[in-house]
């Protein structure tokens, strides 16, 4: 086993409760009482050009909530994510994790809660929470602007952006009711504290999906945006070939904590530590090696346990018959590129690191030509300064 333990998730937060917990809870009031049998007549929301089918979506529509939910919905896309597979979908997505997984079977955490939000200057400044306090303010001002819990939120931001992601699951999307305070933690090692929040290594790598669409902005103080694959701005299975690799270099700076080798770091490409040991330790290679199959391409498989893995997330130590299913008011996302996974160009001679796995990655197309580069934005500039805006 590798050494994990900068990574424990999870923490503490009191402080700050009344007030805003109060605010959520009149939002919680009006939304308890939604529930209701299942009815597919659409209808039309009070913003006049969505409609939704369910009856507990049509009965919260006609007071407003829906209309709401889905104006909240356009929101995020036009004000936050911009329509496109990038940095703040990252940064949402990510927090969709860090919310959830303060969860303990022992009774002492809870899940999906918001806290993150609630208890902003609390956990947020929690070593392995490093980061998030961005897309906690990139998402307070919409906390303001809509009828939803802060948990309700995280969830419904991280589903509403991934679907800027090629290849990306539409997300099941549950609104709750109801705020848990009180989270209470200890830092221990991944699997065990997934462990503790209900989730088995099998469950864990497939959340693990999510970091085919992710970067680094903390590990190496000296550079940004540093992406986990060659292709950070679709959801593919790209990332878990990838970190079988052999590697040899690391971006940017040598030495920084949470790090490992990476095959491309020339090429500006990281690999987490942790990504590192979850695809080598015997309780969670087999799974990880089972998002490429030996077609290179099980992303079919792929995305269908991490929807499975994210609707549990999402609803991590909430009641779910008090949840209102709302997830018909996502967009559709964005269809797969169908392209198999690949060894980047230059990579062919590292799959050695590999030979004793369960995979015959000798069956891997390798791209041609010099050493692939990965882009800077989502339309393929090379450079962050061509970025079409600076959050993307
Ligand atoms: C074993 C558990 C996990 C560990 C140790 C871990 C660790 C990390 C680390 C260290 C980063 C880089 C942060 C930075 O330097 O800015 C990161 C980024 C990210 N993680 Fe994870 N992660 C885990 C699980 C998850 C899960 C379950 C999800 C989502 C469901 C997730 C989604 C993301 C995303 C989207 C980013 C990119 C954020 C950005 O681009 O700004 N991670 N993760
Ligand atoms: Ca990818
Ligand atoms: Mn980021």
């Amino acid at each position: 086993m590798f050494p994990f333990q900068i990574f424990g998730l999870g923490f503490v937060g009191t402080a700050k409760m009344s007030i805003v917990v109060f605010k959520v809870t009149v939002a919680a009031i009006a939304l308890a009482t939604l529930n209701g049998a299942a009815n597919f007549k659409r209808v039309t929301c009070p913003d006049g050009k969505n409609t939704a089918s369910h009856e507990a979506i049509r009965r919260s529509c006609s007071r407003n909530f829906v209309g709401s939910i889905l104006s909240h919905s356009d929101d995020l896309q036009v004000n936050l994510y911009e329509n496109v597979c990038g940095e703040t979908v990252y940064e949402s997505l990510r927090l969709t994790f860090h919310d959830a997984i303060g969860f303990s079977t022992s009774g002492e955490g809870h899940g999906t809660d918001g806290s993150m939000v609630i208890f902003d200057s609390i956990e947020t400044a929690f070593a392995a929470n490093n980061g998030i306090d961005e897309s906690v303010d990139a998402l307070t001002p919409f906390l303001q602007r809509h009828k939803v819990t802060a948990g309700a939120l995280i969830q419904f931001a991280g589903a509403v952006g991934l679907t800027n992601c090629p290849g990306a699951p539409r997300l099941e999307f549950l609104a709750s009711t109801a705020p848990f305070p009180n989270r209470r933690i200890l830092s221990i090692k991944i699997l065990a504290r997934m462990a503790d929040a209900d989730f088995s290594p099998k469950e864990l790598i497939h959340l693990l999906a999510s970091h085919t669409v992710a970067r680094s902005d903390h590990i190496d103080p000296t550079i940004q945006q540093v992406p986990f694959n060659t292709i950070p701005f679709t959801f593919d299975t790209q990332i878990f070939l990838e970190v079988l690799l052999k590697c040899n270099s690391v971006p940017g700076t040598s030495g920084n904590i949470g790090e490992a080798l990476s095959p491309l770091g020339k090429e500006g490409e990281m690999r987490l530590q942790s990504d590192f040991a979850l695809a080598r330790d015997s309780r969670t290679a087999c799974e990880w090696q089972s998002m490429v199959d030996k077609f290179g391409n099980n992303q079919k498989l792929m995305v269908t346990i991490f929807k499975n893995a994210m609707a549990k997330m999402a609803v991590t130590g909430q009641d779910k018959k008090k949840l209102i299913d709302c997830s018909e008011v996502t967009p559709v996302p964005k269809p797969p590129v169908a392209k198999p996974a690949t060894f980047p160009a230059g990579t062919r001679n590292y799959y050695t690191e590999a030979i004793g796995m369960i995979l015959p990655l000798t069956i891997f197309k390798c791209l041609a030509g010099a050493p692939t580069h990965i882009p800077a934005c989502p339309n393929g500039a090379q450079n962050s300064a061509d970025c079409p805006t600076p959050r993307s």
